[in-house]
């Protein structure tokens, strides 16, 4: 099916009926069933509810500035005319999952491993297997149009089949690395974050994330569901997520920030910023944990994230307030952490409240224009949808969507790895070379 592109009109109301039909199965393995669904696939893992689908029962796709507000259009055009199976639990009602490019005018110039992902896409799944959060596994099958509803049927008994019959035999080790490309290369990294301090203390910026990114050439094809599957057991706490659009590569990874949540008028967000390294023994882990707390430079970098996110979503909310700060640990690394939730004056939707807030000062900086403009001068390579808002929204504009961080994009036997550090004015070079490292490390282990 053409993806559905502009605003509304684009939209007719009587070709986007949608049906949904859902059936209980048994528990099935993530991995397999990942590996059977078609294009475009994505999956998606919070809080104990996992999510894999694949097929396209309808495409939103948008480029250019408008694409927030182009998708939720499209959205609520889309979702004007749907009937959902009464008997089907929340967690499988229609959702649109998908996400954005880091930058607006992302280049894609067909031939990098970002070819393939327009800047903004959300697919209303075919075909989903939905864990939810209670235990229990529902297949679901959407279809649009004026046969929607039969259609639906007809492909709720085909998938619940398969389904039952799948082979769960995933490759149990990662492909293993034969070559690694760092861009830029430590040297590069150096000048970088030494130019980006000077542009600090001579002006108006304050701080800005530099990303890096990770080539690896692989010794085995790779197989991206089993390494999901990989980083959902040792991630259980962290937002998983895989978007595979139709002809591209494949977009995944384990990331422990959520950029906002809407349920109702009630939004759930985190400032997340700050870092170190975990401990080899309990002790050190505490021991780093609590330098963390102390140090001026980790304070004030996480500060201006908080306060910046409360500015950001002050024009929406008649109250906003921030939690404890705490230390959220991870496998290779431990961050500072200080949970925000506001509530709205009115029903925006979830995703006015993501063009709000993206990109945080956790992956831009501040001031935001000044610290875009001097990421764009200084990468040497292509964010795409590194760093960008992945997730999904409803009917009623309610929502999740996460940081795209932890995160590679795959194609054959190659990978590109991204990931960054908030630079500020005492940064120095050599630390965060070696901090950036540590959040290479959960997709590095699973394709080792
Ligand atoms: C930009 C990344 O991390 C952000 C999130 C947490 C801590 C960060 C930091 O300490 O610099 C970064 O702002 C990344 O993982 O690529």
């Amino acid at each position: 099916m053409e993806p559905l592109r502009g605003d509304e009109s684009s939209v007719d109301p009587g070709e986007t009926t949608i049906a949904t039909r859902g059936r209980e199965v048994g528990p099935v393995p993530v991995g397999a069933v990942l590996r059977e669904l078609p294009r475009p696939a994505v999956a998606w893992s919070e809080a104990g509810q996992q999510v894999a689908a694949g097929g396209s029962a309808a495409t939103i796709a948008a480029d250019g500035p408008g694409r927030f507000d182009t998708v939720r259009r499209a959205g609520e055009a889309l979702f004007a005319g749907r009937t959902v199976a009464s008997d089907l639990p929340r967690a499988a009602r229609p959702r649109l999952f998908g996400g954005f490019a880091f930058h607006e005018d992302d280049k894609d110039d067909g031939q990098s491993q970002w070819d393939g992902f327009p800047d903004a896409q959300f697919v209303l799944p075919a075909v989903q297997v939905v864990s939810d959060a209670d235990g229990s596994t529902w297949v679901v099958a959407t279809a649009t149009g004026p046969s929607a509803a039969s259609t639906a049927d007809e492909r709720l008994g085909e998938w619940a089949e398969r389904v039952a019959s799948l082979d769960d035999e995933l490759p149990t080790g990662g492909p293993g690395i034969e070559r690694r490309t760092y861009t830029p290369d430590d040297a590069g990294w150096r000048r970088q974050v030494e130019a980006a301090v000077e542009r600090i203390e001579r002006g108006t910026l304050r701080k800005v994330v530099l990303a890096q990114a990770l080539t690896v050439d692989l010794r085995d094809e790779l197989s991206v569901p089993a390494v999901y599957a990989r980083l959902s057991e040792t991630y259980p706490d962290c937002f998983r997520f895989l978007v595979a659009p139709e002809g591209g590569g494949q977009f995944f990874g384990a990331t422990p920030e959520r950029l906002v949540s809407r349920d109702g008028r009630t939004v759930t967000t985190e400032a997340l910023a700050g870092s170190t390294g975990r401990g080899d023994t309990p002790e050190e882990d505490e021991w780093l944990a609590s330098e963390l707390q102390e140090s001026a430079k980790d304070s004030h970098e996480h500060e201006l994230v908080v306060e910046a996110i409360k500015a950001q979503l002050d024009p929406f909310a008649t109250s906003i307030s921030t939690g404890d700060r705490t230390v959220r640990r991870l496998a290779t690394v431990q961050h500072l952490q200080t949970p925000v939730t506001a509530e709205l004056a009115e029903d925006d939707h979830v995703l006015s409240l993501v063009e709000a807030l993206h990109p945080t000062p956790a992956v831009g900086g501040l001031p935001p224009d000044e610290a875009l403009e001097t990421i764009t001068e200084t990468e040497t390579f292509e964010r795409g949808w590194y760093a960008s808002p992945v997730g999904w929204f409803d009917a009623d504009g309610d929502g999740t969507f996460a940081v795209a961080i932890r995160s590679a994009v795959a194609t054959g036997r190659r990978a590109t790895l991204f990931a960054g550090n908030g630079i500020v004015g005492d940064s120095d070079p050599d630390r965060e070379w070696d901090e950036v490292q540590l959040k290479y490390r959960p997709v590095l282990d699973a394709l080792e």
